[in-house]
């Protein structure tokens, strides 16, 4: 039986677990600072068991993985440097930044214990284990930074460990990894809400609001994770500072260049900045397709009562709208669950929240 302990069970340490359960033999033992993350992780099968005794959680365990947020990590992995472990026992985390965790990692190899940092490159704008889901990392490039003194043999254990996850697992270095991903990654959520929050400055001092009517395809399309997780993104910034400055400061001579273009009314210069953009973008290789569908999954409370799954679903069937899955979660203690529904479409889920709202059931989409 391999033991496996999953720090953090929240979208990341969710999906990483539910991937991991495919291997033959394991046992995933959960642990985060909200006991009712646990419940809920529990009653999806996300986990085997929780707890929220970190030194239990980890005490028997051949894999520790890290899934919290960046800002937590160091501290984290202090209390792994002085709590018992297993000999052999692998470390890994799935912070979205390499440098700062392995500046952390050192300090392990002399009690048998390896360190290997990793990246699962695919995600969600959602948080939380309700978003996590088996596929996530289909496909995705995985990267591990194992530590100085992680011999190769352990790191090719864990790729094993890794492999119905789906994901590309690469090696590269920490420095290198954050220079890229900072690229790839962190600086264009800066770039997101830069421009919503520049729009939204110019929409509040308009009367009629034309800019959000008129928000259409483009604009939508570039701003799209500017509706992920602020904490998670401060934490981001904040832990690649190096590149995110440099960035900023590189972004400053983009944007006088192409003032400057502008001013001087230069159409062959402004044509071949978008040239060469198009030539860049339109070479990247193609997407595969994996588990990133976006997830049209829609939340009801419901009563204590009998008959009352069925009338949801009926409702919604009176209305056409097709449901692709529904479960129940029970996870509150003063009504008897909450039920999980799935659409095709958004449009679905907002056809149905507007029938479900209208006979007075609270209905949410969890962000
Ligand atoms: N969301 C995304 O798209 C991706 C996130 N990541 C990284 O994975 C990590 C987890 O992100 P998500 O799963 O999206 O976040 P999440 O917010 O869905 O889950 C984080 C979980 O960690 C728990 N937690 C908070 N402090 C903790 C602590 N001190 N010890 C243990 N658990 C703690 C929270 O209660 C929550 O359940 C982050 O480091 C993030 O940078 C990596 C790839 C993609
Ligand atoms: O939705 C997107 O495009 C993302 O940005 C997902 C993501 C978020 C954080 C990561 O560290 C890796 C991938």
């Amino acid at each position: 039986m391999t033991e496996i302990a999953i720090l953090g069970v929240g979208l990341i340490g969710g999906s990483l677990a539910l991937s991991l359960r495919k291997n033959e033999d394991v046992h995933i033992t959960g642990f985060d600072v909200v006991e009712e993350n646990l419940r809920m992780a529990r009653s999806l099968g996300v986990i085997d068991s929780g707890t929220t005794h970190l030194a239990e959680a980890v005490a028997q365990a051949d894999y520790i993985f890290l899934c919290a947020p960046v800002g937590k990590l160091q501290e984290l992995i202090s209390f792994l440097r002085y709590t018992p472990l297993k000999e052999g026992a692998v470390i890994s985390d799935t912070g979205s930044t390499k440098v700062s965790v392995m500046e952390h990692s050192h300090g392990f190899a002399q009690r048998g214990v390896f360190f290997i940092g990793g990246h699962p490159m695919a995600g969600s704008h959602k948080s939380g284990v309700e978003a996590s889901h088996d596929r996530l990392f289909e496909n995705a490039y995985y990267v591990l930074t194992p530590a100085k003194d992680t011999p190769t043999a352990v790191t090719d254990r864990l790729r094993e460990l890794l492999a119905p996850t789906h994901a590309k697992v690469v090696v590269m270095n920490a420095q290198r990894h954050d220079e890229v991903v900072g690229a790839i990654s962190h600086f264009p959520h800066i770039i997101a809400s830069a421009l919503v929050n520049q729009v939204a400055s110019y929409s509040e001092a308009d009367e009629m609001d034309w800019y959000r009517s008129l928000a259409a395809g483009g604009f939508r399309d570039i701003t799209r994770i500017a509706s992920s997780n602020p904490g998670m993104w401060r934490d981001i910034l904040l832990n690649n500072r190096p590149v995110m400055k440099k960035m900023a400061e590189d972004l400053k001579q983009v944007m006088e260049r192409i003032s400057t273009l502008v001013e001087r009314a230069d159409g062959p210069g402004i044509e071949r900045f978008f040239a060469e953009a198009r030539t860049f973008r339109n070479a990247l290789p193609e997407k595969k397709k994996g588990a990133l569908q976006p997830y049209f999954d829609l939340y009801v409370d419901i009563p204590d009562e009998p008959g009352v799954i069925a009338r949801v679903t009926t409702l919604l069937g009176e209305e056409k709208i097709s449901i692709t899955n529904i479960s129940i979660l029970e996870t509150r203690e003063d009504i008897l669950g909450v039920l999980r529904i799935s659409f095709r479409s958004h449009e679905d889920i907002e056809k149905a929240t507007h029938v479900l709202k209208d006979e007075g059931y609270s209905v949410y989409e969890r962000e």
